[in-house]
């Protein structure tokens, strides 16, 4: 039974508040591999072992056959099917396969694309989840040993559909392990009221964006969306449906969502949780499915904890018990704002050192390195660079700011303000320190921008530093600014462009900004090279590996290659273990579906722009991500004196001096010496 920190154990004991603990699991051994479904599987297994006479050998998995399970939750409706909401519904599908969930929007488009192959977010590792529990898997089987190193003859270790069924009927492996066929369980849909009518529990998650105007303009939490789905909650929930807020949200919103239910259901009780979010971008399905922790706020009271144990039980299908952590609901609230805060904190106090390292000569990597490893300290957020972008981390603080001064917390308000000060500085600081190099003009010189996310790995332009440094460029009349990143698309770039900064600014408008596909043909013949984003394709090789100076470096370095992560302990693998699987097969053999359990993916409509148009797109930009860049070539085609300013530190100095170029990194004694 999860215990209720602020609620006394003679209380939570009480016959009232006692929750059937066999509803919800525990990970006794902290193992990740415990999972409820696979626990009643074990029982079928069983069962069918028994009435085979227990001639069965090979372990057989259905995945759709539990009916039960999660605390009688069987139908979750997700609200906003955004950057949170659809990450977080798919992964929750997909390691719960027996419960219905829907995403809802009101955005009819978005909900389109969740439907097809043409996803409306890029997140590594999504489309595998997406393509169980949306289209459902077909049956597949592999053996319970892992491949030997000397035999990697592509699929030996794993079997088709028939060869397994006929190996299931002789007997003849013991340690083959069989998962029997899913069905889809992940819907998208339009029917934002039907559905949430049907749901055991309503996650929120619309978007919750700085409020433009009025009272609080430009701090506060603009909660408009939140509202309007609140009222909807209100009017159409059924009775004793559990209701959460994912979304960021100030302190005490709950109260808010408590108030109108109360006003349109004035006779039934709904609890309101806090269970805030903290996937980050480029990163979401990893964090969603191994999170630090799961946090869970609730109001201090029997039903308060047993509508925790309804959230709880869906999350410990993957996640071990003593990562989700109960707490009351402004606690929950709160910590969510403190942590985006203290991690901005942590950028912009580095950044203000490295404006110290610039002018004395020490190095802000080295001094990086050396107080990250001070256990205190951490080594993390400690990347200096132009500051921090996105999507959260301004507005959270922006809210935290406002809630301090609501509180009469000036100090505090003031405190929180300096973070945000400190990073617009720091972009300033690079754009002027451009513009300084290139003898005080633009004027008439055409400058690349490689990077135009918030950070690598994402095609989420939302808030982006480099966006920020553009405009400000712009005021200094440079002939072109070219912008190229691997992660976007150049007609979404250019359309974000068009839209937070204006028609005219496009070279097909007659402006001065061009965005490319290709990074060679955005740094021909610029005058400077300005690098954004931390992307990896962007980075020079260290000085210790293979290259000589000029030496070309092609593939981007893979982070670590998976291992094969059998024999599992169990002959009913989770959905985690067969993912851990999936993984390390379509590595080693260079294969999407290994498993073979995919099904058909959804097809698109006769003449779908997206399939047409994009596909040759597709495959520029998947090669651009695989591609580190050739400085040398780069090099070569720059104007002379040959500048790349480094918002990013991810060139090597020594490596770039040797091809001629000049490098302004930050919190680094660049080219032009101390104090430039
Ligand atoms: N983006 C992130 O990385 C991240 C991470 C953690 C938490 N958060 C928080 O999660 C929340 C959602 O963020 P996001 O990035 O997913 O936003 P988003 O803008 O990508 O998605 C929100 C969705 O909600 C929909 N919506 C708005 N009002 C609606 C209504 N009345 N009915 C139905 N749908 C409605 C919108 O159409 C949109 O598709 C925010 O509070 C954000 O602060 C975001
Ligand atoms: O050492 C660092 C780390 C990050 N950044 C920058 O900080 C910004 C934010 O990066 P990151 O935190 O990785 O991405 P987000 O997707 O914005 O994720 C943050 O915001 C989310 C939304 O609330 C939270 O859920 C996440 O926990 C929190 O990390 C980016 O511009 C990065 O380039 C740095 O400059 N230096």
């Amino acid at each position: 039974m999860f215990r209720h920190p602020s609620f006394p154990a003679s209380a939570v004991d009480s016959e009232d508040s006692i929750v059937d603990i066999s509803t919800a699991p525990t990970t006794p051994d902290g193992s990740l591999s415990f999972s409820p479904v696979l626990q009643a599987l074990k029982l079928q297994d069983a069962l069918e072992d028994a009435a085979s006479g227990g001639k069965q050998r090979t372990s057989s998995t259905s995945l759709d056959a539990v009916l039960h399970g999660n605390n009688g939750v069987k139908n979750i409706c997700c609200v906003g099917a955004g950057y949170v909401g659809g990450p977080t519904a798919a992964v929750m599908a997909f390691q719960n396969p027996h419960v219905k969930v829907t995403v809802v929007d009101r955005d009819p488009n978005r909900i389109a694309q969740w439907k097809t192959r043409h996803l409306p977010i890029f997140e590594p590792g999504l489309d595998t989840i997406l393509r169980i529990a949306r289209d459902g898997s077909k049956r597949f089987s592999f053996t319970n040993e892992p491949a030997r190193p000397d035999s990697l003859d592509s699929m030996s270790s794993t079997t088709s559909t028939s060869e397994s069924e006929c190996e299931s009927q002789c007997g003849e492996h013991r340690d083959e392990i069989a998962v029997l066929p899913r069905t889809p369980n992940l819907f998208f849909s339009t029917e934002v009221s039907k559905c949430i009518s049907e749901a055991d529990i309503v996650l929120i998650a619309v978007n919750t964006p700085t409020k433009m105007r009025g009272i609080g303009g430009g701090r506060a939490t603009d909660v408009t969306a939140l509202e309007a789905v609140t009222r909807e909650i209100a009017i159409h929930a059924k009775p004793g449906a559990v209701l959460v807020e994912k979304s960021t949200v100030p302190c005490r919103t709950a109260e808010i969502i408590q108030d109108t239910l109360q006003i349109h259901r004035p006779h039934q009780h709904f609890e309101v949780l806090s269970n805030p979010e903290f996937l980050a971008a480029g990163t979401a399905i990893n964090d969603l499915l191994v999170p630090d922790r799961v946090i869970i706020g609730s109001s201090p009271t029997p039903a308060g904890y047993r509508a925790v144990e309804t959230l709880a039980s869906v999350y410990a299908s993957w996640v071990p018990r003593e990562r989700i952590v109960t707490m009351n609901v402004w606690s929950s609230e709160l910590s969510k704002l403190v942590a985006n805060s203290m991690l901005a904190q942590r950028i912009s106090s580095i950044n203000s050192i490295s404006a110290i390292c610039e002018k004395t000569g020490a190095d802000i990597d080295e001094v990086a390195k050396s107080i990250g490893m001070d256990p205190r300290i951490g080594a993390k957020y400690l990347k200096s660079g132009i500051g921090f972008g996105g999507s959260c981390f301004r507005k959270d603080i922006l809210s935290l700011v406002y809630l301090a001064e609501t509180l009469g917390l000036d100090e505090v308000a003031e405190y929180w303000t300096q973070v945000l000060t400190v990073n617009e500085w720091q972009r300033t600081r690079f754009v002027r320190r451009v513009v300084k190099c290139l003898n005080g003009t633009l004027v008439g010189k055409k400058l690349a921008v490689l990077g135009y996310a918030f950070k690598a790995q994402t095609d989420d332009t939302r808030e982006s530093p480099a966006l920020e440094c553009i405009k400000n460029l712009l005021e200094d009349c440079p002939r072109e600014i070219a912008v190229f990143d691997p992660y976007c698309e150049p007609r979404i770039v250019r359309e974000e462009i068009r839209k937070l900064v204006g028609d005219h600014v496009l070279k097909e408008n007659g402006g001065n900004i061009e965005v490319y596909s290709d990074a060679y043909q955005g740094c021909a013949g610029a005058h400077a090279v300005l690098i954004m984003t931390e992307c990896d394709q962007f980075r020079t090789s260290t000085p210790s590996s293979s290259h000589k100076l000029g030496a070309r470096q092609t593939k981007v370095q893979k982070s670590k290659k998976p291992t094969d992560p059998r024999p599992f302990q169990r002959l009913e693998p989770t959905e985690s273990e067969i993912l851990a699987l999936q993984k390390y097969l379509a590595s080693t053999y260079s294969t999407s579906d290994p498993l073979q359990r995919y099904e058909e993916e959804p097809a698109c409509e006769e003449g779908c722009e997206k399939c047409e148009g994009e596909m040759s797109k597709t495959v520029v930009l998947d090669d651009k991500r695989e591609e580190r860049l050739d400085w040398a070539k780069i090099a070569y085609h720059l104007q002379k004196p040959k500048w790349v300013f480094d918002g990013r530190n991810v060139v090597d100095m020594d490596v770039m001096s040797g091809l001629g170029v000049r490098v302004e990194g930050i919190g680094k004694v660049g080219w032009g010496g101390i104090g430039r």
